[in-house]
């Protein structure tokens, strides 16, 4: 599927419409950033030492993939790599609480 297919780029009338188009993305975002830490806890629970929550070979395989991705979308790669930056780092934060908790439990 070619990129120009796979989401709307409509011509907006004023800013109400800009931010009602982007209040109802940002819903779908913060949908899909709660699936993602589902994962993020399942590493938690899965991984079997601490040292391993921070996974930098991962960290660049999903900057890499995120950037291609976003070069195939035609889209700035520098806002993508700039929010899967802070997506990872605040992911890690949370893997390391999770990491802690699921082991304090008895
Ligand atoms: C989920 C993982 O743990 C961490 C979180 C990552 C992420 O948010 O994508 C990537 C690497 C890890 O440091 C993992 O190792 O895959």
């Amino acid at each position: 599927m070619s990129a120009d297919s796979e989401f709307p780029r409509p011509r907006c009338a004023d800013m109400a419409e800009v931010r009602a188009a982007i209040d109802a993305i940002d819903k779908r975002l913060v949908a899909l950033i709660a699936e993602r830490l589902h994962y993020i806890d399942e590493a938690a629970r899965i991984k079997p030492r601490r040292d391993l929550v921070r996974d930098e070979p991962r960290i660049a395989d999903v900057l890499a993939k995120t950037r291609a991705e976003s070069l195939r979308l035609g889209c700035d790669p520098a806002v993508v790599e700039a929010a899967y930056r802070a997506l990872v780092e605040a992911s890690i934060t949370h893997e390391y609480v999770a990491f802690d908790s699921e082991r304090s439990k008895t």
